[in-house]
């Protein structure tokens, strides 16, 4: 097992290149291949979970494995059943866990021809392309927006469109919003038509040029550095404001833990002003992937914190809460969990190990919200760093770049 020990520098100052935004590259990739369009998307991302993408719309293989990458098999299960010809798709063991019934029962009532390999539910899934044909269907939104980003984007390849009605709690609903925004850049018409109804117009998409964001998730664990350091000058490139990413709203959140966002032409300016609330309540609903981020910040901060919409958090690259609490302890600090979908601390504390190893559960996001605890923790150390690259295979390098010392321990 790989182990790295991290030594912070006593000031944090960097200008980093954040990597580009995974969601929006794997959106654009499978938008072009289905307009057969003529510009490959610009400064695509580089992380594994793109590279797995581009990877099965180029190579024309007929076992497809997809890894870890839950946008990739969610995107490419609705893609490969309206583009012809017969072929696999598959991931890692825990791909494998994670649930898809959802998506391929709404692809069935489409016409869809999708057999499970192996258990029923869950990837691998064969596939057999095909014309769809229905053009209106109800499916469940409380499980993944990535069942409706995939449906979504096949609209404009169906005869009649397809209006979707999604029942239940409608969460990750940014998600939505960034497909349905890029769908339209790409000629779409595609519009939600009432709180919980989406509608998309049988029109092919447009070949444009299109320039991929850089990541906003990525910049969280920057603005967690900055919140934990005692004085940082961090230059984040890259970032705009009005992102097409629900997680920009990161940048709000973590304005009530003392750090200010200022754009510039390039990107953004991270400002400690110092002045954090005493105790932080939100709901995560719409931005699941920074609960990690808040929640290893929020202890360290010694701010109680009481976080609720973590429900989809059981189900991604591992189980994020439990996770998440056993880390945690190991820092010394005891973490409750409500209904699977509320995570608070009230201050609790118990014994901290002398040397903490934190496990990373083949989950990028536990590597990334844990390694800036070392400026609270000198001594903890990080198993698996590599899982970085499914989403920022840079991560270390710019940690360095930033001036902290990154030791392989072996
Ligand atoms: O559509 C997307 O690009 C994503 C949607 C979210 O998943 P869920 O909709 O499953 O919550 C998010 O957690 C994931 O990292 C990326
Ligand atoms: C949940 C994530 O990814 P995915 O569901 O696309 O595997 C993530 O990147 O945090």
């Amino acid at each position: 097992m790989m182990l790295y020990k991290l030594i912070p520098p006593s000031v944090v100052t960097a200008t980093i290149q954040l990597p580009a935004s995974k969601s929006i590259s794997n959106r654009a990739l499978i938008i072009n291949a289905l307009g057969k369009g003529i510009y490959p998307p610009e400064n695509l991302s580089d992380c594994d979970d793109t590279q797995v993408m581009i990877k099965a719309l180029t190579e024309g293989k007929e076992t497809i494995d997809i890894m870890a990458a839950g946008t990739a098999m969610r995107f490419l299960t609705a893609y490969l059943s309206v583009t012809p010809g017969e072929r696999t798709i598959t991931g890692t063991a825990r791909m494998q866990q994670r649930p898809i019934q959802i998506l391929v029962n709404a692809l069935r009532e489409l016409g869809a021809e999708i057999e499970y390999v192996r258990n029923e539910g869950y990837p691998p899934l064969r596939i057999k392309g095909a014309e769809l044909k229905g053009n209106e269907i109800t499916l469940k939104g409380n499980v993944s927006s990535q069942y409706i980003s995939a449906l979504l984007m096949i609209g404009p390849a169906l005869k009649d469109g397809l209006t979707l009605h999604l029942s239940g709690e409608i969460i990750s609903r940014p998600y939505i919003n960034l497909t349905l925004q890029l769908m339209q850049d790409f000629g779409a018409k595609a519009a939600w038509t009432s709180p919980n109804s989406i509608s998309v117009a049988p029109q092919l998409y447009q070949s444009i040029p299109f320039k991929v964001e850089s990541d906003w998730s990525a910049a969280s664990y920057w603005y967690q550095i900055a919140a934990l350091s005692p004085k940082a000058e961090i230059e984040l490139l890259g970032l705009f404001p009005n992102s097409y990413q629900g997680d920009s709203r990161g940048a709000e959140v973590f304005s009530r833990l003392g750090i200010t966002t200022e754009f510039t032409s390039q990107g953004v300016k991270l400002k400690k002003t110092g002045k954090a609330l005493e105790r932080l309540e939100e709901d995560f609903v719409d931005i699941p992937d920074l609960a990690q981020t808040f929640v290893v910040t929020c202890v360290l901060l010694n701010i109680p914190f009481r976080f609720t919409g973590l429900q989809s958090l059981k189900i991604k690259e591992t189980d994020r809460i439990a996770a998440l609490r056993t880390e945690l302890k190991k820092l010394g600090y005891v973490i409750e969990e409500e209904n699977d979908s509320i995570l608070m601390w009230n201050g609790e504390r118990c014994e901290p190990e002398e040397i903490p190893v934190i496990d990373t559960y083949e989950d990028h996001r536990m590597a990334m919200a844990f390694a800036p605890a070392v400026i609270c923790h000198p001594n903890l150390l990080i198993a698996d760093p590599q899982v970085v690259t499914k989403s920022y295979p840079g991560y270390w390098g710019d940690l360095k770049q930033a001036g902290f010392q990154v030791i392989n321990e072996g």
